[in-house]
Formats: C-alpha cells, sequence, structure tokens
C-alpha cells in the first residue's frame, strides 16, 4: 500500500456530442509528464490525472484501485468516491449502469471481476462471505437501493425523478463509534453475475434528476 491514506485521481471526460455541436472546446489541458492541470492561468496538482492528453483513463483500474480490493483481500476496508459535479463523468467512470452484459470499462465492474476471480483462485480452505449493499444519497437522505419493497423509478422516462413511497433509511451510530445505515439491504452474493444483477436493479432505482449537462446520460 502507498503511504497516503487518501489519493485523488481526475478523469477528464472528452467533449460529448451536445457539447460539440454548440462550439465547446476543452477549458482544461494536462501538463505534460505530470499529475497537473492547467485551468485559465491556475495550475492544480493530483495524484494521478488520466484522459484529455494525459494517460489512458483505462489505467485507472490498475493504478488506484487494484491495489484496494487487493488490501481488502488482506483485511484492509477500502473506498472509492467520484465526486463532480453532474455530467463530469462519475457514472461512467464507476461504470454504475453496468447491466452484467458485455465488459465495460468502469470501475465496479472490473472489481467484481477481479473480487470473483480472486475467490476462485484461492485455496478451497478458504471460505468467503461477499454481501452487496447498494445506497443513495439523495437531497440529504439515505436510500436503500435494493429494497424491493421501494417503487422504482420510470426507466422509460429520460428524466427519472425520486419516486415520492421511498422511505428513507436512518443512519446510526453503534456502542463501538461505527456508522450504520439501520435496516439496509445487504444481500449475500455467490457470482458475479449475481452481483452484477444487484448492481444493474438497483442502478434503476436511482433518482437522477436530469440536467442540461446530463440528459444524455443513460
Ligand atoms: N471518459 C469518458 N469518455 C467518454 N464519454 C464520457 C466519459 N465520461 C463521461 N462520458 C459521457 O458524459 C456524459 C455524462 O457522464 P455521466 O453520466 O457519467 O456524469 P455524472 O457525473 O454521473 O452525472 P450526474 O451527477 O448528473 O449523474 C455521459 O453521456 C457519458 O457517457
Amino acid at each position: 500500500m502507498e503511504a497516503e491514506c487518501v489519493r485523488v485521481a481526475v478523469n477528464i471526460r472528452p467533449l460529448i456530442t451536445s457539447e460539440l455541436l454548440h462550439g465547446c472546446t476543452d477549458c482544461i489541458s494536462v501538463v505534460p509528464g505530470e499529475p497537473q492541470v492547467q485551468i485559465g492561468s491556475h495550475c492544480f496538482t493530483y495524484d494521478y490525472v488520466y484522459g484529455s492528453t494525459g494517460p489512458s483513463s483505462s489505467l485507472i483500474y490498475d493504478d488506484c484501485v487494484a491495489p484496494l480490493v487487493d488490501a481488502v483481500f488482506h483485511g484492509y476496508n477500502a473506498t472509492v468516491l467520484a465526486y463532480g459535479q453532474t455530467g463530469s463523468g462519475k457514472t461512467y467512470t464507476m461504470g454504475t449502469n453496468y447491466n452484467g452484459e458485455g465488459s465495460s470499462g468502469g470501475i465496479i465492474p472490473k472489481v467484481l471481476e477481479t473480487i470473483f476471480d480472486r475467490v476462485k483462485a484461492t485455496n478451497d480452505s478458504t471460505e468467503f462471505l461477499i454481501r452487496v449493499s447498494f445506497i443513495e444519497i439523495f437531497k440529504e437522505e439515505v436510500f436503500d437501493l435494493l429494497d424491493s419493497s421501494s417503487s422504482k423509478g420510470d426507466a422509460a422516462s429520460m428524466a427519472k425523478v425520486a419516486a415520492p413511497t421511498r422511505v428513507p433509511i436512518q443512519i446510526r451510530e453503534s456502542t463501538n463509534g461505527g456508522i450504520t445505515l439501520a435496516g439496509v439491504t445487504e444481500a449475500d452474493v455467490k457470482t458475479k453475475d449475481e452481483m452484477a444483477s444487484y448492481l444493474s436493479s438497483g442502478s434503476s432505482s436511482r433518482a437522477t434528476g436530469s440536467t442540461n449537462m446530463n440528459s444524455q446520460s443513460r
């Protein structure tokens, strides 16, 4: 593991069709050979920069995520957090909309694949228990996306809205100071396909507001 507990990578997405049609041009450039970007006269340095004229985005998993999956098998906890304004490419980068078909370059599908390949390759005397939860924080409330009793968003609509009947779950602090999500679904999964199907059904329950910047997302 690297010495830093938190490492930050920037993934610069290419301009999407609607931006090209509006005559937009890139506002960000990568400083050659450096994990640094330049916007106007300002430079920002990160641990990694991908996309645009920098290293290919396909390297993100191997550089940033594979060491975390490996650490999980050694008893560590790991988090991959995508952060950015609407339409900046979080869903694409994470592969959240992956439905199990074909291959996706996203981070989550690759994590699923690695976990199950590793379990398969591990000595039969080791028992693994893999559970999956999928939650959404929407307008400061937490929703369980794997709760089958909650209504789903209207998948046919381009502009999905929060289903009004969804009941938020409570965030609680346990006696040992840990944070728990009261009653959140923790589904046991035994195969990659099973895990991908939870990802797919959970994704379809997300309450995604359509904005000018992400109306192409799906
Ligand atoms: N690296 C990339 N290469 C090509 N297209 C990309 C890339 N990243 C994002 N896109 C495209 O840009 C659009 C917006 O991306 P995405 O939906 O992932 O944004 P988001 O940050 O998840 O938005 P929101 O917060 O509104 O959900 C989509 O059409 C997506 O396919």
